[in-house]
């Protein structure tokens, strides 16, 4: 573990009052990564490091000694998203907190795989998380619900950038965020959005209930990300549950 590791209970200290920001990596210029790590680091609560391997996403992105570096570079908690078929989760999930993941979230549709997983993040003593692709109904959630501190809704199909909001994303943040209240689970688990961060999509989904958005485009390609992160900020709390 890198001596720029955030403490280990860095997610009381993620601010309850406004929006977090996650800033995806993926979106960040790539050739220049260190750079644009740096200079977001000022705005970020968290950066989202997705990992696809090409089959359970349609795209190869980050891997372990990759995050190791990035590790070296900032002490902002790292969330890693594994978009991995079942058979190597664990494993990869293991990779990844060895490297310096300080939250590993992991897709519902592994199916039999997900709780040897969030074992494997747990064991570590790492935070864990659960995600589901758009298409996944929201109370495949509800397993795990008692094992997590952070549920993804995907906005978009999954693993491709630069996608519309889908219509179907905020009533079903609302769905998890009863699915959470039912669970007693409110106040323990942040709800998150991710895919289709845009800046009129934003207000919605955190009325919606989304206590965090994965920023892509939206913070690394904004030249005046100070007053994009300002105006995130200053969203209103969402509305109680009826
Ligand atoms: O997971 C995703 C996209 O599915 C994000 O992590 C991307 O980084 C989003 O990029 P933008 O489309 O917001 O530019």
């Amino acid at each position: 573990m890198s001596a720029n590791h955030p403490a280990a209970d860095w997610l009381d200290t993620l601010p309850r009052d406004r929006l977090l920001g996650e800033f995806s990596l993926w979106s960040a210029d790539l050739a220049n990564l260190e750079r644009d790590i740096l200079r977001t680091e000022p705005f970020v609560d968290l950066y989202h490091v997705d990992v696809a391997d090409g089959r359970f996403a349609p795209s190869f992105l980050f891997f372990p000694d990759q995050l190791a570096r990035i590790r070296a570079l900032t002490a902002k908690p790292l969330h890693v998203h594994l978009m991995v078929e079942g058979d190597i989760v664990a494993a990869q999930a293991r990779q990844f907190v060895e490297a310096g993941a300080d939250l590993v979230t992991i897709h519902a549709e592994n199916g039999a795989a997900v709780d040897a997983a969030l074992d494997a993040v747990a064991e570590a003593g790492r935070a864990a998380g659960i995600v589901l692709r758009l298409e996944t109904p929201v109370e495949a959630i509800v397993p795990f619900l008692d094992r997590v501190s952070f549920v993804t809704l995907l906005g978009t199909a999954i693993g491709v950038k630069g996608q519309g909001l889908s219509d179907t994303a905020c009533p079903r943040l609302v769905e998890a965020r009863r699915l959470i209240a039912a669970a007693g689970r409110e106040g323990a688990i942040r709800l998150a959005a991710d895919g289709g961060i845009r800046a009129q999509t934003v207000p919605l989904l955190r009325a919606a209930g989304a206590e965090t958005v994965v920023l892509g485009s939206l913070a690394f390609a904004d030249p005046d990300l100070a007053g994009r992160i300002a105006w995130l900020h200053g969203l209103p709390m969402p509305e109680a549950l009826p």
